[in-house]
C-alpha cells in the first residue's frame, strides 16, 4: 500500500524546524487547514495557520503551556466553537470529552455511559439490550464496571473522568477528542487510560488529546502538536519533536529527556528540573516575558 507522508508543518519554533510528521498508511479522518481562532475581533489570536492531519488508528497529543489555546482548539475540532479562519474537515463520527468534571447530574453511572448511545438511537428510540451491552462493555474496558450503580454526582473527580471516557467509548465514535483525559487520575488510572486509548487506536479509532505530560505523548502518540502561541506551533513526529531543548524552551524550565531500554522497547521519560523554574508566572499569555519562548519566531507576513 502506498503511504502518503504529510508535509511538515512549522509555525516558527523555539529551537529548530519541526520534524516531519510520522508516515502512516491510515485514512485521514480529521484535516485541519489554515485554522485560526480568537475570542473576538479585539482579542489576540490564540493560534493561526494551523495545519495538521489525524489518521485512523492514530493518537495525536496536543501539548503547550497553560492558556495557550489547547482547550479552545479542541472545542474548534469538536464543533463547539466556530473557526475564525481556515477549515476543519471531520470525516467520521466524533465524541468530545471535556476537561471539566462538574457533577450536577444525579444520574447513575450506567445511565451516564448509556447516554453515549444517543447518536445511534436518534431522538425517539429507547435504548435496547444491544445499547446496554455496549455501555457495559465500555465500562469494563475503562475499568469502572463496579461503579455502574453509583450516583455520578457522588464520584470523585478522577472517577467522573473515567465515566466520561467510557461514555465516549460507548458512543462508537471513530474520533475521540479528549481534554486532558489523565489530569485527575492517579498513576494506575493514567496508565489504564493510556492503555485503553492505545487499544482503541489499534482498533482503528483516531484520538486527539491534550496533555500536560510529555511522557504520555512520548508513550502513545506517533505525532504531537506543540501549541505555544500565535506564531509558534509545531506538528511532527513525537520523539523528534519533544527533545530536551524544545521542551526546555517551551516550558521555560530545564528538562532532560532520557531513553530507557525495557523489554518492550525504548521508553522515553522527561525529567524537569523543579528547582529551575523562573520566579515569574508562566501562566499569563503573550506578555513581554514570553519572548523567551520565541527565539525563532517566523514572520507570518512572509508566508
Ligand atoms: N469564552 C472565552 N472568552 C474569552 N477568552 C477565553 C474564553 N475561553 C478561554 N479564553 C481564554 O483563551 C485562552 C486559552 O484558553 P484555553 O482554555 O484554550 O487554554 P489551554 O491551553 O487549554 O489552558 P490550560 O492548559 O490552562 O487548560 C486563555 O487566555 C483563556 O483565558
Amino acid at each position: 500500500m502506498d503511504c502518503d507522508v504529510d508535509e511538515a508543518q512549522s509555525l516558527g519554533g523555539p529551537t529548530q524546524a519541526a520534524p516531519s510528521p510520522a508516515a502512516d498508511c491510515g485514512t485521514p479522518v480529521l484535516r485541519v487547514d489554515g485554522l485560526g481562532f480568537r475570542y473576538g475581533a479585539r482579542m489576540p489570536w490564540l493560534f493561526r495557520d494551523l495545519a495538521f492531519t489525524v489518521r485512523e488508528g492514530e493518537i495525536l497529543s496536543i501539548l503547550g503551556p497553560n492558556a495557550r489555546g489547547k482547550t479552545t482548539l479542541l472545542k474548534n475540532l469538536a464543533g463547539i466553537l466556530k473557526p475564525v479562519a481556515g477549515s476543519i474537515t471531520v470525516d467520521v463520527p466524533s465524541s468530545y470529552v471535556p476537561q471539566d468534571h462538574g457533577a450536577t447530574s444525579s444520574y447513575l453511572v450506567e445511565d451516564m455511559v448509556l447516554m453515549g448511545r444517543t447518536r445511534m438511537l436518534g431522538a425517539f428510540r429507547s435504548p435496547g439490550d444491544a445499547d446496554r451491552e455496549a455501555a457495559r462493555a465500555a465500562m469494563k474496558r475503562v475499568g469502572i464496571a463496579r461503579l455502574a450503580g453509583r450516583s455520578y454526582a457522588a464520584l470523585s473527580g478522577g472517577q467522573r473522568q473515567l465515566v466520561l471516557i467510557a461514555r465516549a467509548v460507548a458512543s462508537e465514535a471513530r474520533l475521540l477528542i479528549l481534554d486532558e483525559p489523565a489530569s485527575a487520575l492517579d498513576l494506575h488510572n493514567q496508565a489504564r487510560v493510556l492503555h485503553v486509548l492505545g487499544e482503541l487506536a489499534d482498533l482503528g479509532m483516531a484520538v486527539v488529546m491534550t496533555t500536560h505530560h510529555p511522557d504520555h505523548a512520548l508513550h502513545c502518540s506517533r505525532n504531537t502538536l506543540l501549541l505555544f502561541g500565535e506564531h509558534d506551533a509545531q506538528w511532527g513526529a513525537t520523539t523528534s519533536l519533544l527533545t530536551a531543548s524544545t521542551l526546555s524552551a517551551v516550558y521555560r524550565l530545564p528538562i532532560d529527556v532520557h531513553a530507557l531500554s525495557t523489554p518492550s522497547g525504548t521508553r522515553w521519560i522527561t525529567v524537569p528540573d523543579l528547582d529551575g523554574a523562573p520566579l515569574v508566572s508562566h501562566i499569563a499569555p503573550r506578555n513581554e516575558d514570553d519572548q523567551v519562548l520565541t527565539t525563532n519566531t517566523t514572520d507570518r507576513e512572509g508566508r
